[in-house]
């Protein structure tokens, strides 16, 4: 049954993390939904100028908790989207610390803020990593969770944080899994402009852009049928429409607890991508096979049966091709803007 929106119009939504890639697309879904937006960002790896001037902008660190304490009294923020963190897997696995610092310490700090300053729903961007390898077929949000790699473990690590705190403090949360990221907002209002990505839709474009040499294949002796790693990618923008749909079921529903995967339930191999970048730009995209990259499981692919049922979210770019279009005009936007 469809529950009518009361939105409380004062009040706002706080995004940390939302200079970066899918943190900027949420602002705009956020914004285009009618939301007060607030961002928090340190911008170490974000861009001002990706945060949509609509929004509220504060400089600033997750970990710092005067400063949240201050904007939770200088705004009446309904609701946190925590995005704030570091990502890259390989970086991780040698440098886990980064990761258990940004990540998990982070957010526990975020969450005590948001204890002394009485705002009780957040909505956490977790990650396909928390379930590991050896998955077989479409993982289900049940399916175990055995991190291969610290960038996993720090994010399940504050899963556990958000479920124990929620129980604890009366808190409502909807923990979003997402599974591989990539496109751009289709009108080009924002898109991936990370310095030095290690994404294989953005390296394979860039590349495709002769910005490099060729793209590394890491691993072809995967138990998958062409040898190399399966992921399953879904677009930045549906991901954003996402956001605002657990936006509105936490500000509706008391008592909420929800952790979602976010994916299509198609997996494409590292080859397939590669072959849908040079249908797409229609250069051949010059391939190295190397090694595995430490920490890389051989397939994550979504069951996305829950979030469907839970929020009634349809994706609208559903197509591995749209995903490279959109990626691949976003850096010749880029480019011709000379950002990023
Ligand atoms: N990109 C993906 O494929 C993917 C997949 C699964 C989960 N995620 C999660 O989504 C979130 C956003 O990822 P993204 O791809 O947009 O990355 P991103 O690096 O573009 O965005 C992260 C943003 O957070 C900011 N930031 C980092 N640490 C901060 C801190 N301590 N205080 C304040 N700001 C801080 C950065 O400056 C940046 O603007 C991350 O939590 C990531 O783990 C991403
Ligand atoms: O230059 C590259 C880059 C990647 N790959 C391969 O392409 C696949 C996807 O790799 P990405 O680096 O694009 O993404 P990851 O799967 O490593 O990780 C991403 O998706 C995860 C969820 O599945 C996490 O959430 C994480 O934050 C996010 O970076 C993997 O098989 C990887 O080995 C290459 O072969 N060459």
């Amino acid at each position: 049954m469809l529950v009518p929106i009361q939105r409380d119009r004062r009040s706002a939504v706080l995004v940390t993390g939302g200079a970066g890639y899918i943190g900027s697309h949420a602002v705009l879904a956020l914004l285009d939904a009618g939301h007060d937006v607030v961002v928090i960002d340190n911008l170490s790896s974000g861009f001002r100028w990706a945060v949509h001037p609509d929004a509220t902008f504060y400089q600033g660190d997750v970990a710092d908790s005067a400063l949240l304490g201050r904007i939770f009294k200088e705004h009446r923020i309904a609701a946190v989207l925590h995005f704030a963190g570091s990502l890259i897997v390989s970086e991780s696995v040698g440098n886990p610390l980064k990761y258990y610092h940004n990540n998990s310490e982070t957010s526990r700090l975020l969450l005590s803020a948001m204890i002394d300053g009485g705002v009780r729903n957040i909505v956490f961007s977790s990650t396909a990593a928390v379930y590991g390898d050896g998955q077989h077929g479409l993982v289900e949000e049940t399916s175990p969770t055995q991190p291969i790699n610290p960038y996993g473990m720090s994010k399940l690590l504050t899963e556990a944080m958000i479920r124990d705190t929620a129980r604890a403090h009366g808190m409502d949360y909807c923990i979003l899994r997402y599974f591989n990221v990539a496109g751009a907002d289709p009108d080009l209002r924002s898109g991936q402009s990370t310095i030095g990505a290690t994404h294989l839709i953005k390296v394979a474009v860039e590349a495709a852009l002769g910005r490099r040499s060729h793209v590394a294949v890491f691993g072809s002796d995967f138990p998958t049928r062409d040898g190399t790693g399966i992921r399953d990618y879904i677009h930045v923008s549906d991901l954003a429409d996402a956001h605002v749909l657990a936006l509105d079921h936490l500000l509706n529903h008391d008592g909420a607890a929800l952790t979602l995967n976010c994916g299509y339930g198609t997996g494409y191999s590292v080859s397939e991508v590669l072959d849908s970048v040079d249908r797409v730009s229609g250069i051949r995209v010059p391939r190295r096979m190397e090694p595995r990259r430490s920490g890389d499981p051989a397939s994550l692919v979504a069951s996305n049966a829950r979030i469907r049922e839970a929020l009634g979210w349809l994706p609208r770019h559903d197509c591995l091709d749209a995903i490279v279009q959109h990626a691949l005009a976003w850096e010749q936007a880029m480019e011709a803007r000379k950002v990023g």
